[in-house]
C-alpha cells in the first residue's frame, strides 16, 4: 500500500484495467497510457473480455500487494474495479484508485475534479503517483434480497432507474445520448410510472417514514450531469466527505417533472415541498409494494422491492 508522502526505495506496482467495450477507450489511447505509466510505476495491463472482468482484476489486485489499481473506461468499469477492490470491504492496506476516463459520462471523475480528457487525465494520474496525492473518499453500498454492491457517486429507484434502463437500449440500438433523448425518454418513463403508480416508501433514521415517492436518487457526491458535464444540483450540500445525500420526488404531476428536468439540464436547483432532500444520512431503506428498478453508478441492475442503502466513509483512497 503506499503511504502519501513517503517516498519508497521500491518500484510502484500498477494494474492498468482497460475496458475496449467502453464508449471513448481505443486500441492507440491504451498504449498511450500505458506507456506513460510504465514510464514511473511497475505496470500491468489488463484488457477486459467479459462483462465482471474488472471487477475480478480488482479482487486479485487487493490480495496480490498491488499498490494502485488503473480503471480506463467509463463509470462502469469503475464502479467493477471497486467492487473488486472493497469485496472483503475497506481496508487500509487495500491499492490506490486511479482513473483515467473513457466512458461517455465520467460522472465520478467530473466528482472529483479530474480532467475527462485521458490525456490531460493521466498526466494528473502520474503527478499524483509522483507526489504521493490521494484522497480517501466515501463510498455508496446497497444491499437486497440479491447480495450488495458499492456504488461511487449515485444509485437510484423508480423513474430514474427506468431512465437509465431505456437509456441503455438506446445506447445499444447506437443512439447518442444527448439532452433531447434523454428528456424524451425522460417524460415517457413518468408516464408509464404514472400509470403504473408504484410508489416508493423511504424510510430515514430516525423514523422519518415517506410515501409516494416516484425516484429515491441517493448518493454520495452531488452527481455530475451525463449531458452537461456539470453538478446536477439535486443535492449541492452531497459531498465525498459526508454520508450519503438523498432526492426524492413525490406525488408530482407531469407539468412539475418537466419542470424539474429543464432545471437539471440547465444546472438549476430543484425546488419545491414535494422534493424530498436530506445528506449526511448513514442508512436510507426504501421499499415498494411491487418490483421498482434499480441502478446502481448508471447499470441497470434488475427490479427490486426493498434495498438498504449505507454510507462507508473513507471506504478507498484515490490518486489525484
Ligand atoms: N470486454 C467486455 N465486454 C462486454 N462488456 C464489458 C467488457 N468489459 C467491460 N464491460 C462492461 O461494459 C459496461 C460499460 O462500460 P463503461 O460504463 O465503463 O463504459 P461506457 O458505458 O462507455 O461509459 P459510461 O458509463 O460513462 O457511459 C460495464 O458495465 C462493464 O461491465
Amino acid at each position: 500500500m503506499l503511504v502519501p508522502g513517503v517516498a519508497y526505495a521500491r518500484p510502484v506496482r500498477a494494474l492498468l484495467v482497460v475496458n475496449p467495450q467502453a464508449t471513448a477507450t481505443t486500441p492507440a489511447g491504451r498504449d498511450v497510457l500505458a506507456h506513460a505509466l510504465a514510464s514511473a510505476v511497475e505496470l500491468d495491463v489488463l484488457e477486459t473480455s467479459y462483462r465482471g472482468h474488472a471487477a475480478d482484476a480488482g479482487r486479485e489486485a487487493a490480495g496480490a500487494g498491488i499498490d494502485l489499481v488503473v480503471a480506463h473506461g467509463g463509470d462502469g468499469t469503475v464502479n467493477e474495479v471497486v467492487n473488486g477492490l472493497l469485496a472483503e470491504g475497506p481496508r487500509p492496506d487495500l491499492p490506490m484508485l486511479g482513473v483515467v476516463p473513457g466512458g461517455s459520462a465520467n460522472v465520478f471523475a467530473g466528482a472529483l475534479g479530474l480532467p475527462r480528457e485521458p490525456v490531460e487525465a493521466t498526466h494528473r494520474l502520474l503527478r499524483a503517483v509522483e507526489e504521493r496525492s490521494s484522497r480517501r473518499v466515501g463510498l455508496g453500498r446497497v444491499a437486497d434480497s440479491a447480495g450488495e454492491r458499492w456504488f461511487t457517486f449515485n444509485a437510484g429507484l423508480g423513474w430514474d432507474a427506468d431512465v437509465v434502463e431505456r437509456m441503455e437500449q438506446a445506447r445499444a440500438r447506437g443512439r447518442e445520448a444527448t439532452p433531447s433523448r434523454y428528456a424524451r425518454i425522460a417524460a415517457s418513463c413518468f408516464f408509464r410510472l404514472d400509470r403504473r403508480n408504484p410508489r416508493l416508501t423511504v424510510e430515514l433514521p430516525g423514523g422519518e417514514t415517506v410515501d409516494g415517492v416516484h425516484l429515491a436518487f441517493v448518493s454520495n457526491t452531488d452527481p455530475w450531469s451525463y449531458l452537461g458535464g456539470r453538478p446536477l444540483r439535486l443535492n449541492p450540500s452531497c459531498s465525498f466527505d459526508r454520508g450519503l445525500g438523498i432526492f426524492a420526488l413525490r406525488n408530482v404531476r407531469m407539468a412539475t417533472v418537466l419542470r424539474h428536468l429543464g432545471q437539471v439540464i440547465r444546472g438549476v436547483e430543484p425546488r419545491g415541498s414535494h422534493l424530498l432532500r436530506s445528506d449526511d444520512v448513514e442508512k436510507i431503506r426504501v421499499t415498494c409494494s411491487e418490483p421498482v428498478r434499480l441502478q446502481v453508478d448508471g447499470d441497470h441492475l434488475g427490479e427490486r422491492t426493498a434495498v438498504e442503502f449505507t454510507a462507508v466513509p473513507s471506504a478507498v483512497q484515490v490518486a489525484v
